[in-house]
């Protein structure tokens, strides 16, 4: 066993003896030590009832022979951190949970471990932290909130930050807005859409290292505790049978897991996200595969914020083993890669069939490509992201005048302040993750522009990135970053962007010589910097690698 290596032996008395003082006993010291690594936290929705999860992974773990030891990570609720400072801290929090992980489990030796993330950046940290450390792992999450209700219309987070562009825009009053906010988030659990969070833990399940439902069940029903449960017995089986994250999590996972995240209509974070864990796996996974997958990918489920459908509808419908089953009919799953439990295979013949209309057939699907396109052009040469399942058909090709903003404030001022018009490209630079630092989420600008009722005329294309809950030609993740010289950071207001999303491309129309000539003038804005940002701001490549730190 890994924990021998401080439980066995007259030299490890004194270890014997701290643990002892934890309330060890002589029988548990012959037990395999297993890590539950949970990101509980009072002041992250998705995460207050995580101490009930993990007490039921902890008697799951008993149940199973197993000694469970707890310890928690750090994590960022980016709703709470959107639009101001706080939301730079949140896409490099996934590199501290990694790295706190390993730290943890190094210093600490435990024999596997049992991880309950649930929001946006905790779920690619311990997903990271599960291949670099590759002991015997599961995941099971917190589980998705259930959405709002008002006047029997259900709603989530993704109106909710609308609503403040609708009450700006003079279309509902304020005493609506505080309405809305009251019944938005009715329970604890992950935003109740397709946001980041539910698409990263439909995406565990996905390559096998959750378990099926892991992605879909509300963290309110009793069915999530048992998930728990049973996730701390599973992972005794894993260590018992020596399974480990990369025996489950292959090119082939990885492929199954892009499938989904197109089919499903995911939030574009999913691509940063993807790409960070391939690279931390040593998997050949780069931009150009995502785009592959996305060509050959039927989009067959569209969820909130492209509609009104919730993640609890789709776990009605039969959840992720449901919409496998459906994929596999095209010969577009790995069926034979491993899971946590059986194979991809087991888990299809124990699916429902597509009901039509949550999950749609491959033969009827939403549109014939996946939810997410990559684009390319003189912009963005080294791709941008787009999630084409959230956009309106008039949307998909656009040229218009450029609004350029240096900030994401700056931005969402001038569209609350009813200064952006129908055909206008907002550009919002300086966002990216060495430039922002911190890569933030422009919902607000995103929201304020659909509560306002232009997300039928107005594109917003920027080197940061979106939340899940953003719709509309909201194009991000553009590379090169401004700060790392891309061309964005040489739009000047009034050109001409066009923005083809049908063809995959986007272009600035600007002739080559008089680039070349504001290139020569051009004088990067210098941002003073301290702390880990300005850390981070050195270390970090770009999204289109992840934005991860070099190994
Ligand atoms: C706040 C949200 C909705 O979680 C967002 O940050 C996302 O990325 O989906
Ligand atoms: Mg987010």
């Amino acid at each position: 066993m890994r924990s021998d290596l401080i439980k066995k032996g007259p030299t490890r008395a004194p270890h014997r003896s701290l643990l002892k003082a934890m309330g060890i006993t002589e029988s548990e010291m012959k037990k395999p030590f297993v890590a539950v690594v949970s990101a509980k936290s009072d002041y992250i929705p998705g995460h207050k009832h995580l101490d009930d999860i993990a007490e039921e992974v902890k008697a799951g773990i008993r149940n199973a022979g197993g000694v469970p030891f707890e310890f928690n990570t750090i994590g960022v609720c980016d709703g709470i951190a959107m639009n101001h400072k706080g939301m730079k801290y949140s896409l490099c929090s996934r590199e501290i949970i990694a790295d706190s992980i390993e730290i943890m489990l190094t210093a600490h030796p435990l024999d596997a471990v049992v991880f309950i993330p649930n929001c946006d950046k905790i779920v690619p940290g311990m997903l990271i932290a599960a291949c670099r450390m590759n002991l015997p792992s599961v995941f099971v999450s917190g589980g998705p909130m259930l959405p709002g209700e008002k006047d029997g219309v259900r709603y989530g987070l993704s109106e909710m930050f609308e609503y403040v562009g609708a009450c700006a825009s003079g279309k509902i009053t304020e005493k609506e807005l505080a309405e809305y906010e009251d019944s938005c988030c009715p329970t604890c659990g992950s935003c109740s859409g397709m946001y980041t969070a539910n698409s990263m833990n439909c995406l565990t399940e996905a390559i096998g290292m959750g378990l099926p439902f892991n992605g879909t069940i509300p963290a309110v029903y009793a069915g999530r505790r048992r998930l728990a449960k049973t996730a701390g017995e599973r992972v005794m089986y894993l260590l018992e049978n020596d399974i480990r994250p990369k025996d489950i999590i292959t090119k082939k996972s990885f492929e199954n897991a892009l499938t989904c995240e197109m089919a499903l209509g995911c939030s574009s974070n999913t691509v940063l996200h993807l790409l960070a864990i391939a690279y931390e796996a040593d998997i050949p996974v780069n931009i150009e595969v995502i785009d592959e997958i996305s060509k050959k990918t039927p989009q067959i489920c569209k969820l909130n914020p492209a509609g009104k459908i919730f993640i609890t509808d789709l776990n009605e419908k039969g959840g992720i083993p449901a919409v496998m089953k459906e994929l596999s009919k095209k010969g577009i799953i790995n069926t034979d890669c491993l899971t946590v439990m059986g194979t991809v295979g087991d888990r299809i013949a124990n699916a429902k069939d597509a009901d039509g209309e949550i999950i749609h057939t491959v033969d009827n699907p939403l549109r014939q490509d996946g939810g997410i396109a990559i684009l390319k052009g003189n912009l963005a040469p080294e791709g941008a992201v787009v999630k084409q399942g959230a956009v309106a058909p008039e949307m998909m090709q656009h040229t218009g005048p450029a609004r350029v903003f240096n900030s994401e404030e700056e931005a969402n001022d001038a569209i609350l302040a009813g200064k952006i018009v129908a055909g206008d490209v907002v550009v919002i630079r300086y966002e990216g993750p060495k430039g922002g630092p911190g890569m933030r989420e422009m919902l607000s600008p995103t929201s304020a522009i659909a509560g306002a009722g232009l997300d039928k005329e107005v594109a917003l294309i920027t080197d940061g990135r979106f939340s899940g809950a953003t719709r509309g030609a909201s194009i991000g993740h553009i590379c090169p970053e401004a700060a790392a010289g891309g061309l964005i950071g040489l739009v000047e207001e009034g050109d001409s962007i066009t923005v083809d999303i049908t063809n995959r491309t986007l272009t600035l129309n600007v002739a080559d010589d008089v680039l070349a000539e504001r290139k020569k003038n051009f004088k990067m804005p210098e941002k003073e910097l301290s702390g880990y940002l300005k850390r981070y701001s050195k270390l970090v490549t770009s999204a289109s690698q992840g934005a991860v730190f070099e190994k």
